[in-house]
């Protein structure tokens, strides 16, 4: 028989992006590079791609991720993500990550080269010789030595200017928030605590923080006002935070005696506009975004977001994500397989029925109550909760969109690290769900001996399992005590433990044309029993004994068709059937 082979993943690249990670997706990924799209040619490709590549061109609004039917993660081929709506990623589940230090060297280093160009007239002084001129008198400069430099923002790059100034003599100033005070010592930065202190002092102000809502117009008429006279601005990280109108209106008072401007309100300005009229004033030196642009850089860059496209797409965590909490590698590696057991725990939940719980309690006993990040387990327990209706309505649920999702549905989920060995003895870990009844105060998991609560018992529902080496299992339904693997087509039947129903059930299923490929007898656990047993203060011990159910589980290698399970209850004697796809 001809192998039919998986369709490779698709991935679309819109701007210039280094071969070097390019060549990486190649190997496994179909690559299409389409570079200037329109907003609306954006639009209409992106239904068909996985993955998506960007720099700080490509504007990833909501309504391109909304028509994103496929895509599993945006890719920012470097460090800023303004240009992405993240919020609307992550509802929609999905991974934005970028390159967080691959070009921070060389944005550093161009805002030092444009510095030094600033106090030294050399785009001017270069323009004037090439024209024939010799002014010699006419480009005198000053030095950086001894000079003040005040950074806004002590981030990565912040950090690398801070050093690489103070190599040049500089006294650095930093205003940061969140610096840390020994990083910043160690630079030899001093932190100033407020705006007015940094730029009433400086000889040159440069801002290195990120284009978020405190940052934007961080910079305008009253700020530019508190510099020095002949101080000098630098914006080498992004437009907006600097108020351009009133950049323009300080440099043309002569408040200022020049700035250098790397990043722009629009990419690329038009000469009508401010920004356009910014670069084209004589004290400005102005480049068009190009702080990321060495070859060293970019390869950086490229690399760190392919091998990211690539690991996210063969379903690994990202590692750079700026939606998704980061979680090591070796510590995803000791929870996948849990992840798998937990997302099939909940689609198991409840047994053969639609949703109607909304609060569970999520219980990690032995050697898995000891990992501290369980989030992929809480988003894969969302995910098989509403297996139903995501694939329906046409959602993703995963580790970047469970929490927000759980939310908006109302799903609360308690996560308890158990340390008791009691109920886990058998088993190096165990991972119960516990659903507890509507609105019932919470109740305690048979085992589970810091949950505790006296409200009644008989509705909760409890599906407990473990991990063999990589394979899930189950080993318990309410009070039934089993090892299963929770895999393909099951047909799970609660009868009476009597003899002769597995020949019956066995007949019956034949007669209707449904194949047998395992069947396993799951009888209550007497431990259990004493723990949890629906109604039973009310039954007498012989009623006990002859009331003794036992479950049985089927696997089956189709879909069970719903008239072998109605079959089953009416003629079969079995007290409840329900076939269930894992
Ligand atoms: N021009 C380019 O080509 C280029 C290249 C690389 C980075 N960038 C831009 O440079 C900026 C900095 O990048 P990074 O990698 O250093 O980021 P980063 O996150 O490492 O550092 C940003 C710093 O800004 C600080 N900050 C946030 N709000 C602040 C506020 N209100 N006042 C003072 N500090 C504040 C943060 O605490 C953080 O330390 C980003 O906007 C990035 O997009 C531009
Ligand atoms: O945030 C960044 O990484 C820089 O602004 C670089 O942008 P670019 O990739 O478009 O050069």
């Amino acid at each position: 028989m001809p192998l039919i082979q998986k369709p490779r993943a698709k991935v679309l690249v819109t701007e210039k992006l280094s071969n070097d990670g390019m060549a990486l997706l190649r190997t496994s990924l179909d690559v299409d590079e389409h570079k200037n799209l329109s907003p609306k040619e954006l639009l209409s490709k992106i239904p068909e791609y996985n993955a998506l590549i960007i720099r700080s061109e490509t504007q990833v609004t909501d309504l391109v991720l909304q028509a994103a039917r496929n895509l599993k993660v945006v890719a920012r081929a470097g460090v800023g993500v303004d240009n992405v709506d993240v919020s609307e990623a992550t509802r929609l589940g999905i991974v934005v990550v970028n390159s967080p230090s691959g070009n921070i060297g060389a944005a550093a280093e161009h805002t030092i080269a444009l510095m030094m160009a600033l106090a030294r007239n050399i785009p001017e002084a270069c323009a004037s010789l090439k024209s024939g001129k010799w002014e010699r008198s006419k480009f005198i400069g000053v030095e950086m030595k001894g000079k003040v430099l005040g950074i806004i923002g002590l981030g990565k790059v912040g950090l690398i200017v801070a050093r690489l100034a103070k190599g040049l003599g500089m006294t650095i100033n930093a205003l940061d928030p969140y610096a840390s005070l020994s990083v910043a010592a160690s630079a030899s930065v001093n932190l100033v605590p407020s705006l007015p202190e940094l730029l009433s002092c400086s000889d040159f102000v440069t801002i290195h923080t990120p284009l978020i809502a405190s940052t934007r117009g961080m910079i305008g008429a009253a700020e530019l006002a508190q510099m020095k006279t002949g101080a000098r601005i630098l914006n080498v990280a992004r437009g907006g935070t600097i108020d351009e109108d009133a950049l323009l209106a300080a440099l043309e008072s002569g408040h200022l005696a020049g700035a250098a401007v790397d990043v722009f309100t629009t990419e690329p300005p038009t000469s009508d506009t401010t920004p356009g009229k910014l670069i084209a004033h004589p004290k400005v030196i102005a480049t068009p975004h190009l702080g990321a642009s060495t070859v060293e850089a970019q390869e950086n860059v490229s690399v760190d977001v392919c091998e990211q496209v690539l690991e996210i797409l063969n379903g690994s965590l990202p590692r750079s994500a700026v939606n998704a909490p980061l979680i090591l590698p070796e510590e995803y590696q000791k929870l996948q397989p849990f992840v798998r057991l937990v997302e099939k725990i909940g689609i198991r939940h409840p047994p053969g029925g639609s949703m109607t719980r909304n609060t569970f309690d999520l219980i990690y006993q032995g050697e898995v109550a000891g990992i501290h990040n369980t989030r992929p387990l809480y988003a894969a327990l969302i995910k098989g909760l509403l297996a139903p209706i995501s694939a329906s309505e046409g959602f993703n649920i995963n580790i970047v969109n469970a929490e927000l999702i759980a939310h908006e549905r109302g799903i609360f989920v308690s996560e308890q690290h158990s340390r008791d060995p009691s109920d886990s003895s058998s088993y190096s870990s165990l991972v119960t769900l516990v659903a507890r009844p509507p609105s019932r105060a919470p109740s305690r998991a048979p085992g589970v001996t810091e949950s505790s609560s006296s409200a009644p018992q008989q509705q909760q529902r409890i599906i407990c399992g473990t991990c063999s080496g990589n394979r899930p299992l189950i080993t318990r339904l309410d009070r039934f005590e089993a090892s299963f693997e929770p895999q393909g087509n099951l047909l799970i039947c609660v009868n009476y433990d009597s003899p002769g129903k597995i020949g019956v059930v066995g007949s019956i299923l034949g007669r209707e044309g449904v194949n047998i490929n395992f069947m396993i007898v799951a009888p209550v656990s007497p431990k259990l029993r004493d723990n949890y047993d629906e109604g039973d203060a009310q039954l007498t011990e012989k009623e006990k004994l002859d009331s003794t159910e036992a479950l049985m589980i089927l696997g089956i290698d189709q879909a069970v068709p719903e008239q072998a399970t109605a079959a089953l209850v009416k003629e079969g004697g079995v007290l409840s059937a329900s076939a269930i796809t894992l």
